[in-house]
């Protein structure tokens, strides 16, 4: 099977004199959490604007399902859904109104619509939410409605740029348990964050920008061992800082 997302040799950025991304490959499977890592500036946010479309490569290619962008639009754009860092929403749209969009948008039938729906705002504590504007919500409602649109149209593939800023830990736990059901279900999530312990927890592996380059990337073992540490000791946290030079030798 073709692999959910897969990142070729990706040169890429916003100006071709001037490439952020360079020769940037990786992929992600169906049934894996695959998480994006890297400091500020090392170009996780570029490339996910370049899976998304909204960037050209340079050079290289980026296949969703197995097909690019150019080949089939449609495909590329449904077969995956994307979650910002910063919620965006339409100020005239209630909660259940920007849930029946994206039902929409993702040909959802009605049944199917209703069932997720309920249990979504159930399980994200948003049931009294639901008929609120975007006005009436506070931060972290804002961004769970963001990921109830997400988890409700069930893509293939989920893109996820810094999902636990302003949620409270229920919110984030609440989150992490649905992530993991669609990965359980076969679905392949990017997940952008720098709380490397809840990666840690939950990624099977890790992508390291650094510079625009992929520094390392595998299994949390593949991290140690690139780090020079040895396999099965030390956290995340300690093979990123070796690898990225900026921890204790
Ligand atoms: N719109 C833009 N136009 C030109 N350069 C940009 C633009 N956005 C980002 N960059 C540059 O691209 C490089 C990578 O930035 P990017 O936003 O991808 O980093 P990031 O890894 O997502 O960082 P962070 O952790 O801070 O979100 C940086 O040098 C940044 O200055």
């Amino acid at each position: 099977m073709a692999d959910l997302l897969r990142v070729e040799k990706l040169t890429g950025g916003y100006s071709s004199a001037k490439p952020v991304l360079r020769e940037v490959s990786f992929e992600v499977r169906a049934g894996e959490m695959v998480g994006l890592i890297g400091l500020n500036g090392a170009g996780k946010s570029t490339a996910i604007k370049h899976i998304l479309g909204l960037l050209l490569p340079h050079a290289g290619e980026i296949r969703v399902g197995g097909r690019t962008l150019a080949e089939a639009p449609d495909t590329y754009r449904a077969g995956m859904a994307y979650v910002p860092e910063t919620p965006l929403l339409y100020e005239e749209l209630t909660v259940r109104e920007h849930l029946r969009l994206a039902a929409m948008a993702y040909g959802l039938e009605e049944a199917a619509f209703a069932e997720r729906a309920d249990e979504l705002a159930e399980s994200f504590d948003m049931r009294r939410a639901l008929d609120r504007l975007p006005s009436q919500l506070s931060k972290g409602m804002r961004q769970r409605v963001m990921m109830m649109t997400a988890l409700l149209v069930r893509p293939s593939l989920y893109v996820i740029d810094e999902p636990f800023l302003g949620l409270d830990p229920l919110g984030v736990r609440t989150l992490l348990d649905w992530m993991a059901a669609r990965k359980r279900e076969g679905a392949g999530l990017l997940v952008c964050s720098h709380l490397l312990t809840t990666l840690e927890a939950y990624c099977d592996r890790f992508v390291l920008l650094a510079d625009g380059r992929v520094r390392a990337a595998g299994s949390l073992d593949d991290l140690r061992e690139a780090a020079g540490m040895r396999r099965g000791a030390g956290s995340l946290d300690e093979a990123f800082f070796r690898l990225i030079g900026g921890g204790p030798a």
